[in-house]
Order: structure tokens, then sequence, then C-alpha cells
């Protein structure tokens, strides 16, 4: 799939810029699904820069159009999914909806928000992925309400082997905004990391879930 070099570069230089992306291969840290990692991601924090988070809606409805793709419904899943899919959803004039992480214990006890997706062709949204255990727990809702899904845009996605061989099998293709390796070339060029530093990224990125057996590292970081 054709993806705009220049769009990428913007988008790398956006994240970097404004912080979003932090290189922790002082202190790694632990996930919640248990993966100890060097770099935390935290594309919540772009939607305090308008003309950032503009161009990163704008690259958003570019590669809906560059991949056709047919849908009824813009679907966030909570919690940093779901500004960025209300606004792509209000940039293409798509109804707008958004999948809770666990069902309300109370009211109408539901994951799914907004408007029923029986019979509907969504379009998921995530602003990150690790694992996609958090975005393959959305799907299940939505399937479960009688929604199509097939695809997801995500700004970022660490591009974990295992995470795609999920997708698969499950049937979902993720669509990233911008190549994970994109960020690490900006972050060098910017001054932000060294090139040691990017070898370890870099090796993480290769192969996570054995990284920090085969370096001897206990995560010091504070966990998210
Ligand atoms: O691919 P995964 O391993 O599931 O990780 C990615 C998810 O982790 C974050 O959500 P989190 O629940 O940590 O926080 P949030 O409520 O701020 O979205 C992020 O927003 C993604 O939804
Ligand atoms: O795996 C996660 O939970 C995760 C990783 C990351 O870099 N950013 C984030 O918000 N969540």
């Amino acid at each position: 799939m054709f993806k705009s070099h220049i769009a990428e570069d913007i988008l790398a230089e956006h994240l970097v810029s404004h912080g979003a992306v932090s290189f922790l291969t002082e202190a790694p840290m632990r996930l919640k699904s248990g993966l100890i990692t060097p770099i935390y991601v935290d594309n919540r924090t772009l939607t305090a820069f308008p003309d950032a988070w503009r161009d990163i809606i704008e690259t958003m409805a570019s590669r809906v159009a560059e991949l056709n793709l047919e849908f009824d419904v813009v679907a966030g899943v909570e919690g940093a999914g779901v500004s960025h899919a209300a606004a792509l959803a209000y940039r293409l004039s798509k109804p707008s909806i958004f999948v809770r992480q666990t069902a309300k214990t109370y009211g109408n006890h539901s994951r799914v928000e907004g408007a029923s997706v029986k019979g509907k062709r969504v379009l998921i949204i995530e602003d990150h992925i690790s694992t996609g255990l958090s975005l393959l727990s959305a799907v299940e809702a939505l399937k479960a309400e009688g929604a199509e899904v097939t695809d997801c845009l995500a700004i970022t996605s660490f591009g974990i082997d295992e995470t795609t061989k999920l997708f698969k099998k499950e049937n979902v293709v993720c669509h990233e905004m911008l190549d994970f390796s994109k960020v690490l070339d900006k972050a060098v060029e910017m001054g932000k990391l060294t090139a040691e530093e990017k070898s370890t990224l870099g090796d993480w990125l290769q192969n996570p879930w054995t990284w920090a057996a085969r370096h001897a590292i206990t995560p010091t970081g504070s966990e998210n």
C-alpha cells in the first residue's frame, strides 16, 4: 500500500516534537499487557496541538480515500481512540460512536454507545496499537451487536508480528498512519535519540516479548 513519505515525515515530527513518544532505554516500563518496553507512545497528548491533530485527521481521511474504505459508522476505542474517531467522523460527515473497554454495570449494560450497529459496516479507530488486544476486544463487542468490522485505522502501531497474526486470524486489517521506524529516524534526526539507543529500540521492536529476558532487564519505570 502506498504511503506518502512526506505525510509520514510530518507526522513523525509532530509525534517527536510534541512529546507523544518517550524513549525509556534507561528505565523500561511494564505495560498493562505485561510487555516490558523501552518506548511509550502517548497519542492522547496530540489533541492539545491543533495543527498536529489536524494533520493526523487529514492523513486518516486521505488513507480512507486511498484504501477505498467503505463504512457506515466510525467507532473509537475507549478512551484514547475516541477523540480521534470523533474528529475523523466529523471530517467525513459520518456517524460517530464509541466502544467501552468494559460494559457498564448499570443502565443499558452496553459496550457500544451512540447508535445501533446492527447490520452496519464499522470503521474502528485506535490511537496506538501494542498487543492489539484492546482493539480486538472492541471488534468482538461490535460484532456481538451485529456489526461488520474489517478495517482499523491507528495513528501508530509497534507492528509486532504476533499482533499482526492475531489480526489476520480475526480478519481485521489495521492501517497505521506511519511506520514506527519513521518515528525513530526522526528522533535521531532531531537529536532526541542516539544511534545506539535507536539500535536498542529496533531490537525491542523486532522481538518485544523476549527483549527483557534476552537482556536481563527488569522494569524500573512506572506501569501504564
Ligand atoms: O494494543 P494494546 O496492547 O491493547 O495497547 C494499546 C491500547 O493501550 C492504550 O489504552 P489504555 O487502555 O492503556 O488507555 P486509555 O484508556 O487512555 O486508552 C491505547 O489507547 C490503546 O487502546
Ligand atoms: O501497550 C499499551 O498498553 C500501550 C503502549 C503504548 O506505548 N502506549 C499506550 O497508550 N498503551
